[in-house]
């Protein structure tokens, strides 16, 4: 069954208070703060704090990281108190159940989307993480590099999981993922950037737009 909704849209890779305003005015239900030291979207964790105290109770708030330690984890977790930790790396089902533990956040698996073999051994983050995010194969770095995988992967699947795409979604190219995939949630960081690490808020309002938001 395809949904009939409008898919949830994720903003991420925010690292001002513009942007952070604009994605939640021009209708973003989720928005991501990168705190990953080789991204050109890295914030650290007080501003990524004072990021999520701006954005209120208007939108979820992700925050992304990528086999962070545990010490780096705990405090990310007490400084932000995202809504959301989504994992970008290969960070194992043993470690969310571990972070499962020390939050109520959700937690998402982002899941590098290769073959089909790889929707059946992502099934070992079933009842762990509360949404697997679809993404391309991690390159030389794990995300964010506007790389699509082949949606066609997900025609046919059935997900026993709460899910979403991301990786190298545009304005012009998001309406197509959704019929094609049914996703229920869209996530985007350099398909509305002018530049990489800089958001471009008429890339985001197109993109808004495009989804039906
Ligand atoms: O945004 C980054 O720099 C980043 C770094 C490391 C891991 C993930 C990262 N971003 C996430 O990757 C996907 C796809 O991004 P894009 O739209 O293809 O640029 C998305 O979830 C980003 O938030």
């Amino acid at each position: 069954m395809r949904p009939t909704m409008s898919p949830l849209v994720k903003i991420c890779g925010l690292t001002t208070p513009e942007s952070v305003d604009a994605a939640i005015r021009l209708g973003a239900t989720h928005i991501g703060l990168v705190h990953y030291e080789p991204s050109q979207r890295h914030v650290d964790l007080r501003t990524a704090a004072e990021l999520r105290k701006r954005a209120g109770p208007h939108v979820k708030v992700a925050l992304l990281l990528v086999n962070a330690s545990q010490q780096l984890t705990g405090e990310a977790l007490s400084m932000v108190r995202p809504d959301i930790v989504q994992f970008h790396g290969s960070e194992t089902p043993e470690w969310l159940t571990v972070v499962k533990r020390l939050t109520p956040a959700e937690i998402w698996k982002a899941i590098g989307l290769k073959d089909a073999e790889t929707l059946t051994r992502m099934q070992k983050y079933h009842g762990i993480a509360h949404r697997i995010l679809f993404d391309a194969p991690a390159a030389a770095l794990p995300g964010g590099t506007g790389t699509r995988f082949d949606w066609s992967l997900l025609k046919n699947h059935r997900h026993t999981m709460d899910w979403g795409i991301a990786g190298g979604l545009t304005p012009a190219n998001v309406a197509q993922a959704i019929a094609e995939t049914g996703a229920p949630l869209v996530d985007v960081s350099s398909g509305v950037e002018s530049a990489p690490g800089v958001k471009d808020m008429d890339k985001i309002a197109a993109f808004l737009k495009a989804v039906g938001r």
